[in-house]
């Protein structure tokens, strides 16, 4: 329970990680489960609003596939994926910039208005923030799968660089900047870049405190479909067991990628918590024990530390 029924004791307790986090950024990646239900997408700004409040700088990473994949539904354009991360040809880019930049980042830039968080939208294309390049076709392996198959991803940009001026300047007029998952490439491309991978990079750019992933999921699961399987604390190694052993699927894929890249680029911890759960992104963040997974380098919080 996140609560004590002594409400002036958690209010102590939580006043111990306003003070240990006063100043510090958070980086929250909103995937795509979370931001398609408008009532979850409220509840998440909310809790954006929240840590906002409590002097905590928030910066946000949004996805946007489930909007993306019922655009290309309607447009009839294929939806393909191959690891967790889409095959972007030509309209499919067309089709993401309309979500990613457009109709699903404004609704988003409106809730968090609405919950009184100054936020700033722009996408990695926005002052160079990021500069990608169109990835080579490169060899892919499904989970059960033993052969692997040569993958062309298209109009799809792996990270170069990530120049967070931009961001940095709207951070210091007190802006929270609420980044779509664009990315630049010379000559004016654009591309098309994981969220996830976008978060990790923005995170470990800013030396963030944090990095939340908000999901559908309560958190990172032994068993994916069994969400009482959930793993409160895993390190790298953990991770990668996880991933040898088939636990990692879909979407989990780049983001055991994107978790890794950034604790070793130096964010202190990475979370998972659910988005669909009410007030789980605060309880992971206020309380001791918790309510997703949290995921450190290596081997850890001491027993009863703050987990925060
Ligand atoms: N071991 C696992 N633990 C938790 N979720 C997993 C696991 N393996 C696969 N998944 C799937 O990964 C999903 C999260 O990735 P993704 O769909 O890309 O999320 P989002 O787009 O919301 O960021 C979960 O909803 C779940 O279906
Ligand atoms: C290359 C690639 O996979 N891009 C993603 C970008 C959006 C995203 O990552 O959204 P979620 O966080 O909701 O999955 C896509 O086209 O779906």
């Amino acid at each position: 329970m996140p609560l004590s029924p002594d409400p002036y004791a958690a209010l102590r307790n939580a006043a111990k990680y306003v003070k240990q986090f006063r100043s510090k950024t958070f980086v929250v990646k909103l995937g795509g489960a979370v931001l398609s239900d408008p009532r979850t997408r409220k509840t998440a700004c909310e809790q954006i609003a929240l840590l906002w409040a409590f002097s905590i700088r928030p910066v946000v990473v949004h996805g946007g596939g489930p909007e993306l994949d019922a655009l290309c539904d309607a447009l009839h354009l294929p939806i393909e994926k191959a690891a967790g991360r889409r095959i972007t040809s030509a309209p499919v880019l067309d089709a993401a910039k309309m979500v990613l930049a457009g109709k699903l980042h404004t609704d988003l830039l409106a809730d968090l208005q609405a919950a009184g968080v100054p936020a700033v939208g722009l996408s990695g294309v926005d002052a160079g923030l990021i500069k990608a390049r169109r990835r080579p076709p490169v060899m892919v392996t499904e989970p059960g799968e033993t052969q692997g198959r040569m993958v062309d991803y298209g109009l799809v940009g792996d990270i170069e660089s990530v120049d967070t001026r931009v961001v940095e300047h709207l951070r210091s007029a007190d802006y929270v900047p609420v980044i779509a998952p664009l990315s630049g490439g010379q000559d004016g491309a654009v591309y098309n870049t994981n969220a996830d991978t976008v978060a990790a990079a923005i995170a470990a750019a800013l030396h963030a405190e944090k990095l939340f992933f908000m999901v559908e999921v309560p958190g990172l699961l032994k068993d994916v479909s069994d969400p009482s399987s959930i793993i409160s604390l895993a390190t790298l190694a953990d991770l990668a067991s996880l991933e040898a052993e088939g636990r990692l699927t879909g979407g989990m894929r780049p983001k055991a990628h994107a978790m890794r890249h950034a604790l070793v680029g130096g964010v202190g911890s990475v979370h998972l918590v659910s988005g669909k759960q009410s007030d789980a992104l605060l309880e992971e963040v206020f309380t001791n024990e918790g309510s997703g997974t949290m995921v450190v380098r290596e081997h850890p919080v001491k027993h009863g530390e703050a987990r925060g």
